[in-house]
């Protein structure tokens, strides 16, 4: 279950509906496990106000779930993407608090956990994905007791300080708490989701183990699993909170690097670029999360200073199109093509542009044809919870070459340490990583993507879920593995 489907509802001006692929990185990883196994996807298709029958796309089945336009502004818009998304990342914008909102979540959650319950087996592994529907997974307990209950979170899960904010603080903590198993992608996100668990509802940890104290007067209490006596002599219910790292399908971008149509792509991207000496390449869904303003003022400042010439390097900014009716979304989107314009207006020559800034959203094919034409790839997040981007580009280069300048505050860097780390906020440090990414000699270049690329080829995304699934089957069967999935535990 995600609050969107892999393929999006588009009508166009004729009333004509076609079916276009989603957007990010959620869909992206979880494609090719739906693809693997015989499940049904339950999602919303995209489009408000229209009800879709059950279909079948690309090999997956499809259970969709209707949003009113109401709903889509107050659920999706509004508690999503103007509540939770900056409050989850770092409130890097200011987050709103509204009641109406909250209400609308509550009820869209539980339109999803009665569709998953109508759909699921007697037993059935139900997988809840991201912070759209918290509530689900204590709403789908509720009703069916019987399933076993997954949910992982795709964005960093806040400090308390931070989390602490939110008026419905302890509701999402119980929704979540319905879960067997809860999955995060850093182990820092893991850490600040206990401890919220610890200050808001008092419940004790044990490692990744939370215990969920049962209510003996609840008849369906006999129906839990793994219940067991605590150190105080109470009956708990035992939850896993761990980090599992997502990654991607590391293969299939080996597989459309090797094509010569790719690789010839990627000559004709350099040349219709003039064929600079260097290309950096920004690939993000235009979001302030992004860092794509602090990427364009560190570039703006190198050529002003003449430390970059405009006449060799050229950045290529790929920012797609991202819930364009949020208004701290339109107010980013005229604020970074300001930025642009400004940059290319100073310092772009008649056969020579600074920056190459496209609004648009590319398939696959095109995504690796860039990566493939880019030496540098900037990754600049202030906050993000994995950048599958970034492990794209490292797959990618099977030609070992190309520098990956990441940032320290995408959960990508936990894995990914032999990347140009850096510190986003810093701009002078981001100004010296991309001159020291540019000068990098070949040997270094190498030396650094051949351990980068390692690791994302170990760590593809059939092994974040086949530890994911491993976990939440093992707890099926009342037992919850303690050790942590593979990831740098620091
Ligand atoms: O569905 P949208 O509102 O259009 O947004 C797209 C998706 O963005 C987010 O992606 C996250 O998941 C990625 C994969 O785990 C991760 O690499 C990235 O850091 C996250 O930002 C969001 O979490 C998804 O729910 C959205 O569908
Ligand atoms: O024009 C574009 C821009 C992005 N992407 C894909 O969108 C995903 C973005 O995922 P990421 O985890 O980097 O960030 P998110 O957008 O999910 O926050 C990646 O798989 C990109 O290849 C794409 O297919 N076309």
């Amino acid at each position: 279950m995600s609050n969107r489907l892999p393929v999006d509802r588009v009508v166009d001006e004729a009333g004509q509906a076609t079916w276009r692929p989603s957007p990010g990185g959620l869909v992206t990883a979880l494609q090719p496990v739906m693809r693997a196994e015989d499940g049904v996807w339950v999602g919303w298709a995209g489009v408000a106000g229209e009800e879709v029958e059950p279909f079948e796309a690309d090999g997956i089945s499809i259970l969709p779930v209707a949003l009113s336009e109401q709903e889509l502004q107050e659920y999706y818009e509004g508690f999503s993407n103007d509540t939770l998304w900056p409050l989850y990342h770092d409130v890097i914008a200011q987050p709103s608090y509204h009641r109406e909102w909250w209400d609308s979540y509550v009820r869209v959650n539980r339109r999803f956990a009665d569709a998953a319950a109508g759909a699921a087996a007697p037993g059935a592994v139900v997988w809840v994905h991201d912070y759209q529907l918290q509530l689900v997974p204590a709403m789908l307990r509720e009703v069916r007791p019987d399933l076993v209950i997954g949910f992982f979170n795709h964005i960093p899960f806040p400090p308390y300080g931070i989390y602490s904010q939110l008026p419905w603080r302890r509701q999402i903590i119980d929704g979540l708490l319905g879960a067997d198993v809860i999955g995060f992608q850093r182990v820092a996100d893991a850490g600040n989701f206990s401890r919220a668990v610890r200050r808001l509802k008092g419940y004790e940890t044990r490692g990744p183990i939370i215990e969920v104290p049962i209510d003996t007067d609840d008849p369906e209490s006999g129906s839990h699993r793994h219940v067991t006596t605590n150190r105080h002599g109470g009956l708990v219910r035992t939850v896993l909170a761990r980090a599992f790292p997502i990654s991607i399908d590391a293969e299939a971008y080996q597989e459309l690097a090797r094509r010569p149509a790719i690789q010839e792509r990627a000559r004709e991207i350099r040349e219709e670029l003039g064929n600079p000496e260097t290309i950096m390449l920004g690939v993000d869904r235009l979001d302030y999360t992004k860092g794509i303003g602090h990427r364009l003022k560190a570039f703006g400042e190198l050529l002003r200073d003449g430390r970059l010439d405009v006449e060799k390097v050229t950045l290529v900014q790929v920012a797609s199109p991202s819930r364009e009716r949020v208004e701290t979304y339109r107010q980013l989107r005229d604020e970074i093509e300001l930025t642009v314009g400004r940059i290319n207006g100073d310092y772009a020559t008649l056969g020579h542009t600074a920056v190459a800034y496209l609004h648009h959203g590319y398939p696959k094919e095109e995504m690796v044809a860039l990566y493939l034409a880019a030496d540098v790839m900037l990754v600049t997040a202030l906050r993000d919870g994995m950048n599958l981007v970034a492990k794209e580009y490292v797959a990618t280069r099977v030609d070992e070459d190309g520098v990956l300048v990441l940032s320290e505050f995408a959960g990508a860097s936990d894995e990914l340490r032999q990347a140009l780390l850096i510190n986003p906020h810093d701009i002078e440090g981001l100004k010296d990583a991309m001159l020291q990414a540019i000068a990098m000699p070949k040997r270094d270049r190498v030396r650094r993507m051949r351990a980068l690329r390692k690791k994302v080829l170990t760590n593809d995304v059939a092994r974040w879920s086949a530890s994911f699934l491993e976990a939440l089957t093992r707890s099926a069967h009342g037992d919850h593995p303690l050790q942590d999935a593979p990831v740098n535990r620091r």
